[in-house]
């Protein structure tokens, strides 16, 4: 490989771009030839350099007027937004989204910083009346000091984003661990935070393994507040380690969420809802649609179009205009789905598609599968697959979709096609999802408004919109007697 020590991308400690303890080359899973960069593995020693120059910075940026933290954001939104056909192009070559849905996800990010660069000078007290005669009663919100972010790699400019930036309008100053898959982008978003001006130690960047770096946050005295997205495995491990340091914590993990299609279902919406929530991004999106429970009255005509439109879909390099589903993120991650596959067919479903494509350059691709005729007993229709990969669940009605539907250990996002506003009222009402969608797909989220889940997809207060300050601030009591 012909890389030089200039081509190396270095972590952000204290103000200062440094080397670390090694350099790894990043690859294009879509094309192992094209090396994306090399991106520097931070020691442990960085990690407790970074966490060390978070809390110097704390209490300038904690104290720093609302609008030179609004002014910040603003400034970071606009050249994210400038530069984000060059960002997506990063994205598409780390992750492996098509270049479209990549360049999407940078412009979310970076309304992401605008909306909380608003945020940042809209934050709100109450002035509460004391039951005692002549005392005034204040609550505020504050920082919560040093946050830690461990980040996921399929979305990684969006989530970053929508961690980092309601951190810093609140006050914070943040501790950043990007996922070793895509450091491109959480890279480029270092480049510009630095170059918007943020203060030396306000944002730090440690890049590296989780298991070392990441670890490293989770278990570091000086960290006030833990924010991960990723696995719930990870997670678990994660929650412990950081309740033994009495960390303020939230976690976004896993989904196997639901999409019920009934019998009087619009066949459109429900087969280009389908397509979207469970194909689209390769099916890598924790919010994506696995489980598809159909009524009976719908399900043969409905298996076979979306069979038809799914088998149609162009899987290829995301750099393609005409392709509609990357590769796989690594070679890890397509030999667990293939696994997934042939568990699937051991299981008794029918499997349409799922194989791995071959394409120049030995790209990790891999066909869309349905697996027709899945119960929701099924391993493969219970456990978190994260590829292009969704069971069909034929069903009689609406309890029993309903029952399916909630009938798992997540409950981060679900989904409805009908057209009868009863079903669709009953389904917002009962289903055990922290985002329920009607005739959406299960994936796609606004920008502005909570996201987050319930049983075992979530852990703590929401993420994004102005629920984000639940988690990023403290809130003080203040009583005062003025004699
Ligand atoms: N609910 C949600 O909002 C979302 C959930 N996800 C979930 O994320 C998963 C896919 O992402 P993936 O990156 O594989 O998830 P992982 O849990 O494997 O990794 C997530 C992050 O945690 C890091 N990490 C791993 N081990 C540790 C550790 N011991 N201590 C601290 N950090 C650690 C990883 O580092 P490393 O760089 O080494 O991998 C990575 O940065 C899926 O299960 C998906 O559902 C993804 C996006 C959104
Ligand atoms: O569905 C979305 O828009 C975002 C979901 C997300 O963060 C994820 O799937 O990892």
């Amino acid at each position: 490989m012909n890389m030089t020590r200039a081509t190396m991308k270095q972590n952000l400690i204290a103000g200062e771009w440094l080397d670390g303890a090694e350099a790894v080359p990043n690859l294009n899973p879509a094309d192992l030839s094209d090396v994306i960069g090399e991106y520097a593995h931070a020691s442990v020693e960085q990690v407790n350099d970074a966490v060390a120059a978070a809390n110097a910075a704390l209490p300038a940026w904690a104290n720093a007027s609302p609008q030179v933290r609004s002014d910040l954001l603003e400034a970071v939104a606009a050249e994210i937004f400038a530069r984000k056909d060059e960002i997506g192009t990063i994205l598409a070559r780390e992750e492996g989204k098509t270049l479209a849905e990549a360049i999407g996800e940078t412009a979310r990010a970076a309304q992401i910083f605008r909306f909380f660069a608003g945020e940042a000078i809209r934050v709100a007290g109450d002035a509460i009346a004391s039951v005692r005669p002549d005392v005034d009663v204040d609550v505020v919100r504050e920082p919560v000091g040093v946050v830690g972010m461990i980040t996921p790699w399929n979305f990684p400019i969006a989530i970053p984003a929508w961690k980092i930036a309601p951190a810093l309008a609140y006050g914070n100053t943040v501790v950043f661990k990007p996922a070793d898959l895509t450091p491109g982008s959480a890279h480029l978003l270092a480049e510009i935070l630095h170059k918007a001006g943020v203060p030396a130690g306000v944002f730090n960047l440690v890049m590296g393994r989780g298991s070392l770096v990441g670890q490293a946050i989770v278990d570091h005295p000086g960290v006030n507040a833990i924010t991960f997205t990723g696995s719930v495995p990870v997670g678990r491990n994660m929650a412990v380690d950081a309740a033994r340091g009495m960390k303020k914590l939230q976690m976004e993990m896993g989904g196997k969420n639901p999409m019920v299609i009934m019998d009087d279902a619009e066949m459109d919406i429900a087969v280009s809802t389908v397509l979207n929530g469970a194909f689209f991004s390769t099916g890598q999106r924790c919010t994506a649609s696995s489980r598809i429970i159909v009524q009976a009255g719908i399900h043969d005509a409905f298996v076979e179009r979306l069979a038809a439109e799914m088998q149609a879909l162009t899987v290829g390099n995301p750099l393609d205009v005409a392709t509609q589903i990357g590769p796989v993120v690594s070679e890890g991650q397509l030999n667990g789905n293939l696994g997934y596959v042939d568990l699937a067919r051991s299981e008794g479903a029918e499997v349409i598609g799922g194989e791995r494509l071959n394409r120049d350059n030995e790209g990790f691709f891999q066909a869309p599968a349905m697996f027709v005729g899945a119960t929701n007993q099924m391993r493969s229709s219970r456990e978190e697959i994260f590829g292009p990969c969704a069971s069909i669940i034929k069903v009689a009605d609406f309890d029993e979709a309903l029952s399916v539907s909630n009938d798992t250990e997540f409950g981060l996002s679900s989904g409805i096609c009908t057209s009868s506003l009863k079903y669709a009222r009953e389904f917002k009402r009962r289903s055990q999802a922290g985002m329920v969608m009607v005739n959406l797909p299960t994936a796609g989220v606004d920008y502005h408004v909570p996201f987050g889940g319930r049983k075992g997809s979530s852990y703590g207060s929401r993420e994004q919109g102005r629920y984000a300050a639940e988690f990023y601030t403290t809130v003080k009591t203040a009583y005062s007697f003025a004699g």
